[in-house]
């Protein structure tokens, strides 16, 4: 958001944007239990303002729950939260003020239009009177909704009302945007097609914390990725940096050829190399260090670039989509 864009006016909003180095979220030893069963585990996490950060995990990691405790639908039992330097729960009023939160369902009010819902929440948002109407048509036109303003939701196809879903949170110019797993459950072209809107997201300057655990996402649209798993984060860094310092830059994935595939996987491994099952075949990650006298006993393999999946699998010891 540039410092000529209209935005809310809560009264400590210019005093706390004013200092730019303050984090768009802090958590320090954040706990999160359910009866005897704990959640999240002392998360640490902080985010600067002007970042797209991937939440990245399993099923179950702990994502959900902490977007809840950031969007205080629920209570952390330990730790620290601050958004935009307000204290969670307290100041939770003036974070969501400034903040936009996409939820994971989908709430549109289905019997209205597509504008209609959007003045809806431009009144939640307390977006000021002069500036609704732009503010409805920039939505609708980030959502490439416009020519659909008369529509009625429940008419709308499915990709056309997420996109709808996350523009509705964005009508105030948050400086911060939550989502948690926005594109979950949709086609792999509708997905991409909601890539366009965080990307535009991002060239805005909001720092945007999305939660997937689709990983080809989290590679494609994060400035940096923290990985979660049994409630804690676990690794963080830029995809790249995470995937060089992981996986190296080459995968080769061998079919075992006569030796059955433990025997395979365990002569790689005695070299020192990190390995993993892909189906019936072995991968093998930094494999562009494989020495000439290992390769010599080694199937003709199938080369690829290392990517992200390869940290994750590496890292968690799960497959995911
Ligand atoms: N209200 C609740 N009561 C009891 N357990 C819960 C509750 N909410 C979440 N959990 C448990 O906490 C753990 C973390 O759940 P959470 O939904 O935060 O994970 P996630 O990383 O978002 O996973 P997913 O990708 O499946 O949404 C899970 O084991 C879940 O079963």
């Amino acid at each position: 958001m540039t410092s000529s864009e209209p935005g809310l006016h809560t009264p400590d909003r210019a005093a706390a944007s004013a200092a730019a180095d303050v984090p768009a979220l802090h958590l320090r030893g954040v706990v999160k239990r359910f009866g005897s069963f704990t959640a999240v585990d002392g998360l640490d996490l902080e985010v600067p303002q002007g970042v797209v950060l991937g939440l990245l995990g399993p099923n179950g990691a702990g994502k959900s729950t902490t977007m809840k405790m950031l969007t205080a639908q629920s209570m952390a039992d330990e730790g620290e939260i601050r958004i935009l330097g307000h204290e969670i729960p307290a100041e939770s009023k003036w974070a969501r003020a400034r903040m936009g939160v996409v939820p994971q369902h989908d709430n549109l009010d289905e019997e209205l239009t597509v504008e209609q819902n959007l003045r809806m929440f431009s009144f939640l948002y307390r977006v000021p009177r002069t500036r609704r109407r732009e503010a409805i048509a920039r939505a609708m036109r980030i959502a490439q909704l416009s020519d659909r303003g008369d529509t009625v939701v429940e008419d709308l196809s499915g990709g056309m009302r997420r996109r709808l879903l996350i523009v509705r949170a964005l009508l105030h110019r948050p400086e911060l945007v939550l989502m948690d797993e926005p594109t979950v459950g949709l086609d792999p072209q509708v997905r991409q097609d909601l890539w366009g809107v965080i990307d535009a997201l991002r060239q805005e300057g909001a720092t945007v914390l999305m939660s997937t655990h689709y990983i080809e996402e989290a590679e494609r649209l994060s400035d940096e990725v923290a990985l979660m798993a049994a409630g804690r984060i676990i690794e963080r860094g830029t995809p790249t940096d995470l995937v060089a310092k992981y996986a190296g830059t080459t995968v080769e994935e061998y079919l075992p050829d006569g030796e059955g595939i433990d025997a395979l996987e365990g002569r790689i491994r005695n070299h020192g190399f990190t390995t993993r099952r892909t189906g019936t075949t072995v991968s093998v990650l930094r494999a562009e260090e494989l020495p000439q006298s290992l390769r010599d006993l080694l199937p003709v393999p199938l080369r690829r670039a290392s990517n992200l999946e390869d940290v994750f699998v590496t890292l968690t010891g799960e497959n995911v989509e």
